[in-house]
């Protein structure tokens, strides 16, 4: 069997007990390179300031390598900060008006792709199978066919790839394509990102379906399909049905006094809709007087990104949208939005998750949004609360039994806090019910299977062919 090799920005290091860190996809890809051995390559976390980056850190834990890399504050600037972070991330999310494209940040992401590629190559042995993740690391295949490697390398995207129009106003867009090209798996997120991507293709005669599941484009075979990735679906309902003992969840449920909980949680990025998601838990408060004191909305949102100034900028709206509905709200006795940056443990989210009457999960546009389905896992079977979701997250399209609404329109969101607050109780177990089924059958175990078992699928002279024609 062959060994994987998974590399990507973040590496999440197991614990000093060799447990993998809380988190589907860190559990799901340890669990996957235990079984052969394997290497999992990345960014250390670290920055090396003005200096090189010198050799790598490697840490042997259950017959895995965790192979670290330091960066140069001007690579993490140029590459994760930069084009990373401020060019593919806003344009994938459908925000040209965020994108701020340089040339030298373009320059270093490229670098650091050469860097991984590098420091990657020593390590690899023929029968290796690569598994690249991430808008970071697009261009590492290309680098490495270059450097004569010719395993099987598969590609997935965790973040949406959107319509052609939006898709070439980035700077680089061929050469973006052909990166992706290079691979022999490129997995996306929903039918929506595959179509997409097809798109881009066809309307440009790069390429188009040859096969079923196969394209041909820039004269190379590509494998490609949505792999939806999953929870640990198991875990969340155990962790969610025993937490009577934390503190934290308690205490949450006794100061909220007997009125209903809506629950928000996500990283604070502008394409999570956390404003929007504001604006309309005002106007659902608006719309109904006397609801004031009976429902309360925790909205849980730790930092981001912070060195990138659209971050910064949106941190500053998010509050200043807080501040106001519970000024103008709010009473001595009840704070309508309880907002914290703090980041909880899975066992208090899955707790809260559970308390909670209702999920609010607005993004304006996500890859998946784990939250989301994390939100359903946690459940009470006999009880459940009700996932409102946008339609623009990726979740939308497997969660069919959550209220879909769009989240740039505040009075149908406000609509649907009150359908959710009121819905009877036999509606709500059927609907949690089709969710459930779901999301226990494609579990994160199952789309890592899955893209890996496509992957070892792939022909494995598709390395020379690209290697002759880059
Ligand atoms: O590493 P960061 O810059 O701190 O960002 C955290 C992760 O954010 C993105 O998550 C995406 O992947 C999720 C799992 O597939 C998906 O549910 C979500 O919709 C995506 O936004 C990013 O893609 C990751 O690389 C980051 O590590
Ligand atoms: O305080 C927090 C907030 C979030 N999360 C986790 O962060 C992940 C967020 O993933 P999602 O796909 O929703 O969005 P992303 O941040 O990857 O864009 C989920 O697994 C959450 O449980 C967490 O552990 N603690």
């Amino acid at each position: 069997m062959s060994r994987l090799v998974v590399v990507s920005n973040r590496v999440p290091l197991p614990d000093e007990n060799g447990n993998p860190p809380p988190g589907g996809l860190a559990v799901a890809v340890h669990a996957a390179l235990r079984k052969n051995g394997g290497i999992w390559m990345g960014w250390s976390g670290r920055s090396t300031g003005e200096e090189e980056p010198q050799g790598l850190t490697t840490l042997e834990q259950d017959k895995i390598s965790y192979v670290l890399t330091d960066l140069s504050q001007a690579d993490l600037d140029e590459y994760y900060n930069g084009f990373a972070n401020r060019v593919l991330w806003p344009i994938f999310h459908c925000r040209l008006d965020l994108a701020e494209y340089a040339r030298q940040e373009m320059a270093g992401y490229f670098r650091v792709n050469r860097l991984f590629a590098d420091r990657l190559v020593p390590m690899l042995e023929p029968d290796d199978v690569i598994w690249v993740h991430d808008y970071h690391l697009i261009p590492l295949a290309q680098e490495l066919r270059k450097r004569g490697v010719r395993n099987r390398i598969g590609f997935f995207l965790h973040i949406p790839w959107p319509p052609a129009d939006i898709v070439t106003a980035l700077p680089v867009y061929e050469i973006i394509m052909r990166g992706l090209a290079a691979y022999d798996l490129v997995g996306f997120q929903t039918d929506y990102d595959l179509d997409n991507f097809v798109g881009c293709l066809r309307r440009e005669g790069w390429g188009d379906w040859s096969t079923p599941g196969w394209l041909r484009a820039f004269d190379k075979e590509v494998a490609a399909a949505a792999f939806p990735i999953g929870i640990e679906t198991g875990d969340f309902a155990r962790l969610a049905a025993k937490t009577d003992g934390l503190d934290l969840v308690t205490d949450m449920e006794q100061s909220l006094h007997g009125s209903a909980l809506i629950i928000g949680v996500d990283r604070l990025d502008y394409s999570k809709g956390i404003a929007a998601r504001i604006d309309a838990f005002e106007r659902y408060l608006m719309r109904n007087p006397d609801q004031a004191g009976k429902v309360t909305l925790l909205q849980v949102a730790p930092h981001s990104r912070s060195d990138v100034p659209e971050y910064l900028e949106m941190q500053g709206q998010v509050e200043s949208h807080c501040g106001r509905v519970n000024g103008a709200h709010g009473t001595i006795e009840w704070v309508p939005i309880r907002y914290v940056n703090q980041s909880l443990t899975r066992p208090v989210l899955a707790g809260l998750y559970r308390l909670a009457k209702v999920g609010l999960v607005t993004p304006l546009r996500d890859g998946m949004n784990l939250v989301a389905k994390e939100y359903v896992a946690s459940q009470d079977p006999a009880d459940p609360g009700v996932l409102i979701l946008s339609r623009f997250a990726g979740a939308a399209r497997e969660l069919d039994g959550a209220i879909f609404i769009n989240p740039y329109d505040t009075e149908q969101t406000a609509g649907a806090i009150g359908r959710a607050l009121s819905m009877p109780l036999d509606e709500r177990i059927a609907r949690w019910r089709r969710m459930m089924d779901h999301l226990e059958s494609h579990d994160v175990l199952w789309w890592c299977r899955t893209f890996l078992a496509a992957l070892n699928e792939a022909p494995e002279d598709n390395g020379a062919l690209i290697r002759e024609s880059d």
